[in-house]
């Protein structure tokens, strides 16, 4: 079939109907996913908040039709026909229907809102879940992916999410009390009662479409000139880029093209927007001639005495409470907005094999933590014949690698920009996978295997300085580990992190982080001393292999000699993995391999590799010569020359 074909196929009537099918199984699951959340959140909340709004609508119907029985009590006694006792219990009733709703209302609010936080938490726990639920990080990589998770999460965060879920209750109420005025009008004629709930129903859907296609078009789908002006004002407002933007004189400029593109972003919503609200027009047109037929007849009926004056009025309050099936104003949006969130949640969720509202099982239980006495085991690294290459780049950057590091070896990877260092490093942790060929921490593929996974700890140049204590930031490492504490002090020593705790006053329970009141933040150094305490305390997480890219960077050639130098000291027996582009840092391992294009160029030790008289070698001679000159240190003393 050519595309025209299916597109005629989609506009012929059975194609419109299989789509509306379409849709409507679509909207009903979506009410069921929020109906689960809401229900799952806090399930004793919402029977008591599902009661009360029950007993409120109930009371609402009631109260239509006792206003009817209270009117027709009252003309009945301006004839002197009426029972006036009658006519009083009617009244009394008619209050307490009245004061009912109000009642119920604010008990339901108050349950709401320990739902709406109940279920708040629930939503940001699935969302950070399926966030962190790739084992690997391509699908982070994925500008598209990323772009919607980013949207998911903003619409998570939005305060009209929260108020969308508060919302429940209140819709839920005005629909059920809809329902009832139906059942008053179809009392009386059922078509008549049908005749208005088409007129009500379709202007509410008219209305809320164009609400919806407009809250896409701002929110969800924003165009790639907004998605700009977005990023141009968010540049404006962030803190980071204040000393640039103001030391360049770009603030009039950012303005500016802020201002032109959003206008241009804007041209096409405006021009949606005028074609949707012609539905709204053509249904408010049906609904006015409803509305014209009901109260047509029932003015007739009333007049001719077929209708007696309390039913008339009971009629004319229903046909006014039959509203609550159209559109319903903010409080509709907010919810059909929060449920059309719930729903993409889901939906993202099960597409990368999450169950779709409930939280994921763990599949394998965590390696049993290594007790105190008892030494981790190192791990044996085995790459065979690796291909690998990013989705954005023709030329692949491993075809072929093979790399075998046993247990309780130490090895460097060198080379130059762009080599391969990093990317080798991250399919060692799993991150990625692998093309062809295989990687595996002793049998396990780590991009398969959980375990495998967490048998590697690794610290990246650019680690992360997570604003927690500072036991918490190297306790992160030891996964549970039995004897954390002592963990957790032994790691920090280790890494040559002592100073910190004295300046911290020995408080270990001190954040890392000036934001904080009571909290502080470190130097770079300092940070890279804690970060590297969090690989160390790895070990009794159960880590097997240690592997350090780069994390040091910041620190001067000396500095970063020592601490790889301590680092391969305190980790001896252990497989370890060191990436650094200084030399020196790294001549200490018992291996070294210079990687080039994807390749592994050279193998041996810092002496053997010297001694050839290759690539690393002349690498090594030619940091040494620029450390000479710059700290006119003696150039033969090789052992004290961090280059
Ligand atoms: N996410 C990515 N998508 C596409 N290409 C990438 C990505 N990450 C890295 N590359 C490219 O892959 C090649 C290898 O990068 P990698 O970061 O592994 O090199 P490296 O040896 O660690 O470099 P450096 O020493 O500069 O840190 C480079 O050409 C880089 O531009």
């Amino acid at each position: 079939m050519t595309s025209s074909t299916l597109a005629a196929a989609e506009r012929a009537p059975a194609g419109r109907f299989r789509r509306w099918v379409a849709t409507t199984v679509g909207v009903g699951r979506s009410y069921l996913g929020h109906a689960e959340l809401v229900w799952r959140s806090a399930p004793a909340a919402v029977i008591a908040a599902l009661s009360l709004t029950l007993v409120g609508a109930a009371a609402s119907t009631a109260g239509i039709v006792l206003l009817g029985k209270v009117v027709g009590a009252a003309t009945a006694a301006a004839d002197g026909s009426g029972d006036l006792e009658q006519g009083l219990r009617w009244m009394a009733w008619l209050a307490v229907s009245f004061l009912i709703p109000p009642v119920s209302g604010a008990a339901v609010s108050v349950l709401s809102q320990h739902i709406m936080s109940a279920a708040v938490a629930r939503v940001g726990a699935l969302t950070s879940e399926f966030a962190s639920a790739p084992d690997g990080i391509e699908q982070l990589e994925d500008p598209t992916a990323a772009r919607r998770l980013h949207r998911m999460v903003q619409a998570i965060g939005e305060w009209t999410y929260l108020e969308g879920i508060g919302a429940t209750w209140t819709v839920l109420q005005t629909r059920l009390s809809g329902i009832g005025a139906f059942a008053v009008i179809a009392d009386w004629h059922w078509w008549a009662a049908v005749l208005l709930a088409i007129g009500y129903l379709t202007t509410g859907r008219a209305l809320t479409a164009w609400l919806l296609a407009i809250f896409a078009d701002m929110a969800l789908e924003p165009p790639m000139q907004r998605r700009r002006a977005s990023y141009l004002f968010d540049v404006l407002m962030k803190g980071n880029a204040a000393k640039e933007i103001r030391l360049f004189g770009l603030p009039q400029w950012m303005i500016e093209r802020y201002g032109r593109l959003w206008q241009q972003a804007m041209v096409d919503v405006w021009r949606r927007r005028n074609r949707t609200i012609r539905p709204v027009i053509a249904t408010t047109v049906v609904m006015l001639l409803c509305a014209v037929a009901f109260y047509g007849v029932l003015g007739w009926e009333t007049w001719t005495g077929i209708v007696p004056a309390g039913t008339a009025t009971a009629l004319v309050g229903a046909s006014m409470g039959l509203q609550a099936i159209g559109m319903l104003g903010d409080e509709q949006v907010l919810c059909t907005q929060a449920i059309a969130t719930t729903d993409r949640l889901r939906r993202a969720r099960i597409e990368v094999g999450l169950p779709g509202l409930s939280p994921a099982p763990d599949p394998t239980p965590r390696p049993a933590p290594v007790a105190d006495d008892q030494p981790t085991r190192p791990a044996r690294i085995r790459i065979e014949d690796l291909h690998f290459g990013y989705p954005s780049r023709q030329t692949p950057i491993f075809s072929g690698l093979d790399l075998e590091v046993p247990a309780g070896q130490s090895i460097a990877i060198v080379g130059v920009n762009g080599a391969g260092k990093s990317t080798l490093i991250k399919l060692l942790c799993g991150l990625y996978r692998p093309d062809a060929g295989s990687i595996r921490i002793d049998d396990a593929a780590p991009a398969a295997d959980r375990r495998a996974r967490e048998r590697v700890a690794v610290i990246f140049q650019d680690f992360v300085r997570y604003q927690l204590s500072l036991k918490e930031n190297v306790a992160l490492g030891a996964r549970g580990a039995p004897d954390t504490e002592a963990v957790v002090s032994r790691s920090l020593h280790d890494a040559a992190g002592d100073d910190i705790l004295d300046r911290l006053g020995g408080n270990w329970d001190t954040v890392l982080s000036g934001e904080y009141r009571g909290g502080t933040d470190l130097s770079g150094g300092q940070w890279q001393r804690v970060a590297l305490a969090r690989a160390l305390a790895a070990i009794a997480g159960g880590s097997g292999v240690l592997v350090l890219d780069e994390p040091t960077a910041a620190l001067d050639v000396r500095a970063e000699a020592h601490l790889f130098d301590r680092f391969l000291e305190v980790t001896r027996g252990m497989t370890t993995v060191l990436v650094s582009h200084r030399l020196s840092s790294v001549r200490h391992a018992d291996r070294i391999v210079v990687i080039d294009n994807g390749r592994i160029v050279e193998d041996g030790s810092h002496d053997q590799l010297l001694e050839r008289g290759g690539r690393y070698a002349d690498m090594f001679t030619l940091q040494a010569s620029r450390f000479v000159a710059a700290s006119g240190a003696d150039a033969t003393d090789n052992e004290e020359l961090p280059c």
